[in-house]
């Protein structure tokens, strides 16, 4: 029986959460009483066309993020590893971890600080991924955003870029492997490699490839700062009610 392209996602959660300022990295912070972290990979978990989870996370915490896949029973992380030092570099972990896969397969490279990812977002993206090497989950932006330079007393407008064409990015970030592959080879070999996202790597080391966009939603939020942990509680219980309100 002909199969599709495996697909493993892997849940980013190298990052120490310095603007959070708590005294663990962010990704462990309760939720309505479950860890971040196990939020962000129960919603890979949940996703049919998810084969495989990969986890890369803080050093000094590897053990603690193995009791709770062990304690949440998830039967689809198949390692968990450390991050790097930078997002980039965990990034670039991560596909080193995916190194038995083909290059035909696909990764999903997801903030493992944003929680409230849907399935249908997901799912959006490994569908997107039959037409397409790369994806990235986006939104529109509401407010006007602005380029800056130094200015005379303080930062100073250099350009207002028209909004209709910008747009804010989201995680996952979905790749063919063979795709996204090649463009880390060329960014990691690169001194001057500085990256804030997988689909800029690949714009930048690829330019012929095409980047597509998959629509996101408002409530898919980075937990970053302080405050974000209850913005997340109240989108986390409204999409519930909604949920309950259509089941
Ligand atoms: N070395 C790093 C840095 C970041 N991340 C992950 O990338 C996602 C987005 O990064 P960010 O929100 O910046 O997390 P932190 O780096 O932890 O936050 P801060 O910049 O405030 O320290 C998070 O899930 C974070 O754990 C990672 O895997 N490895
Ligand atoms: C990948 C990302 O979430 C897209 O918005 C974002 O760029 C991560 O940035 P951070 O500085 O690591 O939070």
């Amino acid at each position: 029986m002909p199969t599709g392209p495996r697909v493993i996602a892997a849940v980013l959660a190298g990052g120490v959460g310095a603007r959070m300022g708590a005294d663990t990295p962010k990704q462990l912070l309760p939720l309505e009483g479950r860890p971040i972290i196990e939020h962000s990979i129960a919603a890979f978990e949940a996703c049919p066309e998810v084969d495989e989870i990969v986890v890369l996370m803080v050093d000094a915490y590897l053990d603690r993020v193995r009791e709770i896949v062990a304690e949440a029973g998830f039967a689809k992380v198949g390692a968990i590893l450390p991050g790097g030092a930078t997002r980039t570099e965990t990034s670039y972990a991560a596909l080193s971890a995916t190194a038995s896969a083909a290059d035909t397969d696909l990764v999903l490279l997801h903030d493992a600080a944003r929680p409230l990812v849907r399935a249908e977002t997901v799912a959006a993206c490994v569908s997107a991924l039959d037409s397409a090497g790369a994806v990235g989950v986006a939104v529109p932006s509401a407010d006007t955003v602005v380029r800056v330079v130094p200015g005379r007393g303080g930062e100073a407008i250099a350009d207002v870029p028209p909004r209709t064409e910008l747009r804010r990015m989201q995680t996952p970030q979905g790749f063919r492997l063979g795709v996204v592959r090649r463009a880390y080879e060329l960014a990691m070999a690169d001194p001057a490699l500085v990256a804030t996202d997988d689909c800029g790597v690949v714009l930048r080391y690829l330019p012929d490839e095409e980047v597509r966009i998959v629509p996101g939603d408002e409530s898919n939020i980075k937990v970053t700062n302080p405050g974000d942990v209850e913005v997340a509680e109240t989108l986390l219980r409204r999409m519930r009610g909604r949920a309950g309100a259509g089941a």
